[in-house]
């Protein structure tokens, strides 16, 4: 890393070897705060130690949880049990992330405590307004800053409310941070969703002992939290993260001779859209040893270069994919003709505004591509694109790594600034890529 946090991608040769992807991030989050909320001792292996889940570390030890990690790199968690979250002295700063703040602030709904919230200059532009309200219907006091931004204050209900709730967007998010007001809340708790989101927080609430209910009705899929039940610590084995996977795989799949193994990816239904797309695109990648780890699906993935065609994203998919496609974006620049890419307008709320980071960088690196509203076209090449540019990163961890892939198989190398935010979700990025044949520096 230069002293400016910049980072530049010069064309590579193939890349070679087998990759440990560090672990999921979605799943880490949720071991810490559903282990500080349990009865007993969590023993959590394989945790992402990014900055984001570090911050819910620091969070869950501030709300009086016993959070350590042991030199084998296990980390315990010795809960409070539901309701047994203390007032903490000072501000939760939740830095860069998203999950950390949103899935909190459903804990705290139901805490009768008072908590101040930030984060950091990404985090802060962030709509808070999607949690705020139905925790608001339960009984909730959220005070924001003006535009439902952190700084916030959650004032948590004495007795919670349940409720039943569509969600008006698509986001695992919101729909973890009401199942999580619901679990101090008594009675029962249902968020209804018309499409499937990630499901990581009922899954793991499950093996954590409390009964989650998912039906199929006209309204959608219905999940509901029955209330207060004793959660129980449970041993957590986190998967490897399919969404950093996404990065390797397609540095993989655009430079030609390449072949790598990377073991033990997290392949829940609800995550793996790109890897779907992706081989509609053409892509060489296999799954070997599926399985199944703690309750998610998990294979041994093997990917090789491959001619990439362009196709057309169904918006549908978008859950399922919903924080791949800067980087899919890469991959269609590198694909024989036209990528159109559909209902991407949760892009707009990420780490950045990332349909018009991606966009401009594409552009940046002479890639001819539309940004609509909500969708993406992108006009793909697979001898002729041209690098080149310097990225704006918004602090945003997924343009940072995506623009530095576009580097390895570009003409000319591309530099992308604050890459220091790949840290969120990947430390070692760089040094893991040039361990495979990349030259980042
Ligand atoms: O629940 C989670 O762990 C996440 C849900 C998604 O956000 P939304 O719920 O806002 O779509 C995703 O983008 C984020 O990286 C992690
Ligand atoms: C959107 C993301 O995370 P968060 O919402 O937790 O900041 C992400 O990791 O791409």
């Amino acid at each position: 890393m230069t002293s400016d946090n910049s980072l530049s991608s010069t064309p590579s040769s193939s890349l070679k070897g087998t990759v440990k992807v560090p672990g999921d991030k979605s799943i880490s989050h949720r071991s810490l705060m559903f282990g500080a909320l349990a009865i007993g001792k969590t023993n959590v292996f394989g945790m992402l130690e990014g900055e984001d889940v570090l911050a819910t570390a620091k969070a869950m030890r501030a709300l009086g949880a016993h959070v350590e990690r042991d030199d084998q790199g296990v980390w315990h968690i010795e809960g409070r049990g539901i309701g047994g979250l203390c007032e903490p002295e000072d501000v939760l700063d939740m830095g860069n992330s998203g999950t950390s703040a949103r899935l909190l602030m459903g804990i705290l709904g139901s805490h009768p405590i008072t908590t101040f919230m930030t984060g950091d200059a990404s985090l802060r532009k962030r709509p808070m307004g999607r949690v705020a309200n139905p925790l608001a219907e339960m009984g909730t006091q959220v005070h924001c800053r003006s535009g439902q931004r952190l700084p916030l204050m959650v004032q948590g209900a004495e007795t919670p409310m349940p409720i039943r709730y569509k969600l008006p967007m698509a986001s695992a998010q919101v729909k973890s941070c009401i199942l999580l007001a619901g679990l101090n809340t008594p009675g029962e708790t249902t968020v209804i969703e018309t499409e499937h989101t990630r499901d990581h927080t009922e899954l793991m609430l499950r093996h954590f002992g409390a009964e989650v209910r998912v039906t199929q009705t006209e309204e959608g899929r219905e999940t509901t939290i029955v209330g207060q039940p004793e959660l129980k610590a449970a041993d957590v084995h986190v998967p490897s993260d399919p969404s950093s996977a996404a990065f390797p795989t397609v540095a993989a799949l655009i430079n030609e001779g390449s072949e790598l193994r990377l073991p033990g990816i997290g392949m829940n239904p609800h995550r793996n859209g790109i890897y779907i797309t992706l081989k509609e695109m053409g892509a060489d990648i296999t799954l070997e040893n599926e399985r199944t780890e703690a309750g998610e699906p998990v294979a041994d993935l093997v990917v090789r270069a491959s001619k990439l065609k362009g196709i057309t994203v169904p918006a549908e998919r978008a859950p399922s994919m919903i924080d791949e496609y800067p980087i899919l974006a890469i991959a269609a620049s590198f694909a024989e003709g036209k990528t159109i890419m559909e209902g991407l307008g949760e892009l707009r709320v990420k780490e950045s505004d990332r349909l018009s980071a991606v966009a401009n960088g594409l552009k940046a690196c002479g890639v001819t591509c539309e940004e609509g509203d909500d969708y993406l076209i992108v006009e793909g090449s697979p001898t002729d694109v041209k690098g080149g540019g310097t990225i704006t990163t918004h602090f945003d961890h997924r343009i940072a790594m995506s623009f530095l892939v576009m580097g390895m198989a570009a003409k000319e190398p591309v530099k992308v600034l604050d890459a220091d935010a790949i840290d969120t979700s990947f430390p070692d990025f760089a040094k893991l890529m040039n361990g495979l044949g990349a030259q980042i520096g």
